[in-house]
């Protein structure tokens, strides 16, 4: 599965101690992530990372266009609900995306871990599916 991974940056000590929690699960998978989120997973875990650019440099929206290419599978985005961010538009359209492709989205650790243990279970093994019916 193709996974990413975003964080604001109150979120990202937060988001550190998360992908190092369940590392041996996302090592199984393709991890994406904006630039500086991406950075710190990769010194922090070791894990490969495939980074965009920064948020407000329009990471959010290169993420946004694979998930409208049906090419991000699931996205865990601890966003800062206390922080206005300067590219909060690009954050929204992120958001919006992942409704319109019913892309499975954790935007605070309470249901990333759901999401990452359901991913665990099989629970998103439907995205394989639907993929493989539209090639
Ligand atoms: O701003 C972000 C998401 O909106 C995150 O970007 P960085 O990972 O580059 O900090």
């Amino acid at each position: 599965m193709k996974i990413a991974i975003i964080a604001h940056d109150k979120k990202k000590d937060e988001m550190a101690r998360f992908v190092i929690a369940y590392k041996h699960i996302f090592a199984l998978h393709q991890i994406f992530a904006t630039g500086t989120t991406g950075l710190r997973i990769q010194k922090e875990t070791g894990l490969k990372v495939t980074r965009f650019q920064s948020g407000p440099l329009g990471g959010d929206q290169q993420i946004g266009a694979l998930i409208a290419q049906n090419e991000m599978d699931l996205v865990i985005f601890f966003r800062d609900p206390l922080t206005a961010q300067p590219h909060e538009p690009d954050v929204s359209a992120l958001i919006r995306l992942c409704d319109v492709y019913d892309v499975p989205l954790a935007t605070n650790m309470g249901t990333a871990e759901v999401l990452v243990r359901g991913l665990v279970n099989g629970d998103l093994d439907w995205r394989t599916i639907i993929k493989d019916r539209k090639e």
